[in-house]
């Protein structure tokens, strides 16, 4: 993550700015000094700190004025005011006008940065809020994990801005729910979103798909068409697994970004366009860049803020509380009553390795609510292949859970006495393996399932058995 707290300090008194920029410098939190309160609010149009700790008795414009000035355009910055004159009046009025708290001078170094702290935490919170708060039809994003917390964070910190993106995960992490989450809390909010994968698109036809064509441009163009760029002008333009972008389009794409804008395939006029770009990528893009297969200029371009998404493995907390999410929304979708999740069904997903993250995850939901039983989803009741899975401890839960399957058959087509043939066939299954682990002989085979030699000998002849003529060899 490159976005850092910031905090900006208002003071004429040129000792506290250094005393407190180097405590804020010792604690990690990133922070500018002026020396008075005139032409904040211009320098806030360009940049917003998170925090802002204002003197209030200061040549020009004083700390409680500054205070309704930056209420009334940046009510969401907490500010912090400090004044030499502890008397109650001051810290009323500044409580008054909205600030987060007063701090009187002189105060304790410490004191100071743990309340900016305290401050910086608050705002971390309202962004995590504000994005948890989406638009009713808008895909909400489950995430209570810290990696998830700070991707929350990362978008609220960039909710003002139309700032370039680059967001890294594993394919199936969430990275196009991100990039609408940013978009969705972008200036751009009420224009386009445009998204387009370029691992979908032939590459012959990427140029024409990004910047449209002219009628003729060539064989199959009968009609002039606007491009992507054209498409999400005033937007934002989500382009996913960049990675694969072929070289020439990289260098037309890096020409757009630097002008402003591009001519349609076959088309002699240019077109000025105003698009927010979010690239997606699985990829490491640095190794490609080293490879030669990515153009460094366009990495750097993309590369402002990064974000990254981490697997579902590395925030297994998320797990039951997506499946809840999932299944919930899979039984909205067939219109049927919601499952659950056992507890010991929760815990297992929890342990899995979802190479698919989320949407797998999300895919196992739909699946479970076709095909479960039961109201409540039983460890057993997951589907094969996620119970075949090396290293998890069901592996061995296999062939229960298609003998569950095929109990639920036998019954559904109202079979009965199902015992009759599901013994016979589970013997005749450990008898037969049995025999073919010791080359046929009983008495070992007999060993190896834990019978006694009579038993075997009396299951082989109930069962019919045929046996190789190896298996009477130590008979
Ligand atoms: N944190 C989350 N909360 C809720 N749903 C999620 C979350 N993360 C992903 N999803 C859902 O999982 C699916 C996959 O997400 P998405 O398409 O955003 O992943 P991606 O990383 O862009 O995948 P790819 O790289 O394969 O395109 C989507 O249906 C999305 O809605």
């Amino acid at each position: 993550m490159t976005v850092r707290d910031s905090v900006w300090i208002i003071d004429d008194d040129r000792s506290i700015r250094w005393v407190l920029e180097k405590a804020l410098h010792q604690a990690q939190i990133e922070s500018l000094s002026f020396d008075s309160g005139n032409h904040i609010l211009t320098k806030l149009e360009r940049q917003q700190p998170q925090v802002i700790i204002s003197d209030i008795r200061m040549p020009g414009i004083d700390g409680l004025s500054l205070l309704q000035d930056l209420q009334a355009h940046y009510p969401k910055i907490p500010v912090i005011i400090m004044t030499a004159h502890s008397d109650l009046d001051s810290a009323v009025s500044s409580y008054q006008g909205g600030a987060f708290e007063y701090l009187p001078k002189p105060f304790d170094v410490d004191e100071a940065v743990s309340l900016v702290k305290r401050a910086l935490a608050h705002v971390h919170e309202q962004e995590v809020e504000a994005v948890q708060q989406q638009l009713p039809d808008a895909p909400e994003i489950i995430g209570e994990a810290p990696a998830m917390q700070e991707v929350f964070r990362a978008i609220g910190r960039l909710s003002k801005s139309n700032i370039t993106v680059l967001i890294n995960g594993e394919s199936g992490t969430g990275k196009e729910l991100v990039a609408q989450a940013l978009h969705r809390h972008s200036p751009r909010a009420s224009r386009p979103f445009i998204a387009l994968n370029m691992a979908a698109i032939p590459k012959d036809l990427m140029e024409s798909e990004l910047f449209g064509h002219e009628k003729g441009a060539f064989t199959g163009a009968a009609q002039q068409r606007a491009g992507r760029f054209e498409q999400a002008n005033g937007g934002t333009l989500f382009l996913d697994e960049i990675g694969d972008m072929p070289a020439d389009t990289q260098t037309r794409l890096l020409r757009v970004l630097a002008d402003g804008e591009f001519y349609r395939v076959g088309g002699h006029t240019p077109i000025k366009v105003d698009v927010r770009i979010i690239a997606a990528t699985h990829q490491h893009l640095e190794k490609l860049v080293a490879k030669g297969s990515f153009r460094e200029d366009l990495f750097h371009r993309l590369n402002v803020i990064r974000i990254h998404i981490p697997k579902l493995q590395d925030r297994r907390e998320d797990i039951p509380l997506l499946a809840r999410y999932f299944l919930n929304r899979a039984a909205e979708e067939l219109a049927v009553e919601a499952k659950a999740l056992k507890p010991e069904t929760a815990d297992l997903l929890s342990k899995l390795d979802w190479p698919g993250n989320v949407r797998q995850l999300e895919n196992t939901c739909r699946w479970l609510t076709v095909m479960a039983s039961s109201r409540e989803i039983l460890p057993t009741d997951l589907p094969p292949e996620l119970l075949e899975q090396p290293n998890t401890p069901i592996q061995n839960l296999n062939w229960e859970q298609q003998l569950r399957n095929w109990i639920d058959q036998e019954l559904a087509l109202g079979h009965r006495q199902i015992l009759d043939i599901a013994v016979p066939a589970f013997e005749r299954a450990m008898i037969e393996v049995a025999l073919k682990h010791t080359g046929g002989r009983r008495r070992d085979a007999a060993q190896l399932l834990g019978w006694g030699r009579n038993t075997l000998t009396r299951k082989i002849k109930e069962l019919k058995l045929e046996v190789g003529a190896n298996s009477l060899a130590d008979d």
